[in-house]
């Protein structure tokens, strides 16, 4: 009988978590979390207390050494089974990795473009794609139709536009504002300038995809603040919220 399985995906804000019933793509999810990586301490007596024993767990992180030290020993206090994380490689479950230190790549967009590959071929015929991640960091990766990762964008997240903006003039301080297409006041202003600039990167690598790889390609949107960026997007933007988690599967299954 097949065991739960621990996904974990651990960013710069906060530590996602989902027990699946089994290892592997379209396992039912049984239960899942957040915390901000401060709450870490709280898992094995808090939201974990009650959980079934996963048999597995896999994890991508890029908080650093120090918040993966204190997730492990949550992991480790609470269940029995070891700490494994992913590390971005040359090629694994489908992605060839182009980039010039295939290690240096952050293994949460890694784990996010193979989640992505497998969703797209389980649609339909392979296809190039864009990978937006819109968390602490935004990413923007291009994929082409044979699977090979071509290369991605980082921009700042809304967070720490504002942030940068706030600390870096003096009459920037003002609660959060609306979208608007011509903002006329300062809160909307900014709130719109971080939204557009993040949409605006992102449709030049659906053009930069398109006319290298001759096709149009299939995009898809993830992370914690993505439902505020899908709704202006032009384009066919696919939200998926599971994305990092249903990459997780499929690396758990093609390593057995
Ligand atoms: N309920 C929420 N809690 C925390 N952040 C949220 C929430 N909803 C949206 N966000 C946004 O999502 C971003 C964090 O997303 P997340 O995917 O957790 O990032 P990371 O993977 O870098 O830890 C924050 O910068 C914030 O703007
Ligand atoms: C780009 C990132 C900071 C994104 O982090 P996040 O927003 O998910 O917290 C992370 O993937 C990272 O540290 N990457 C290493 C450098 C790179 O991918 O080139
Ligand atoms: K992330």
């Amino acid at each position: 009988m097949a065991s739960p399985f621990l996904a974990i995906d651990i960013g710069n804000t906060r530590l996602k978590w989902a027990l699946y019933d089994a290892a592997h793509p379209g396992a039912a999810l049984q239960a899942h979390g957040a915390e901000f990586l401060d709450h870490i301490e709280r898992l094995a007596d808090g939201p974990w207390a009650d959980l079934p024993a996963p048999g597995a767990m896999l994890g991508c992180v890029v908080a650093g050494d120090a918040v993966r030290r204190r997730a492990e020993e949550q992991i480790v206090e609470r269940f029995d089974c070891a700490p494994r994380w992913v590390v971005s490689s040359a090629a694994e479950a489908g992605i060839v990795n182009g980039y010039d230190h295939p290690t240096r790549l952050g293994a949460d967009r890694w784990v996010a473009m193979i989640g992505a590959r497998h969703r797209m071929l389980d649609a339909g015929p392979a296809r190039p794609m864009v990978v937006v991640m819109i968390g602490t960091a935004v990413t923007v990766e291009a994929i082409d139709a044979g699977g090979k990762f071509l290369g991605g964008l980082i921009l700042p997240g809304h967070g720490i536009m504002l942030r940068a903006l706030e600390s870096g003039t003096a009459g920037l301080h003002v609660p959060t504002g609306e979208v608007r297409e011509f903002p006329t006041n300062t809160s909307d202003a900014l709130t719109s300038g971080g939204t557009y600039a993040i949409a605006g990167a992102v449709e030049r690598m659906v053009q930069h995809v398109r006319s290298h790889c001759g096709a149009e390609p299939a995009c898809y949107m993830t992370g914690g603040a993505g439902w505020k960026m899908a709704p202006v997007m032009n384009g066919d933007f696919e939200l998926v919220e599971s994305l990092i988690m249903d990459g997780l599967l499929v690396i758990a299954q093609a390593r057995g």
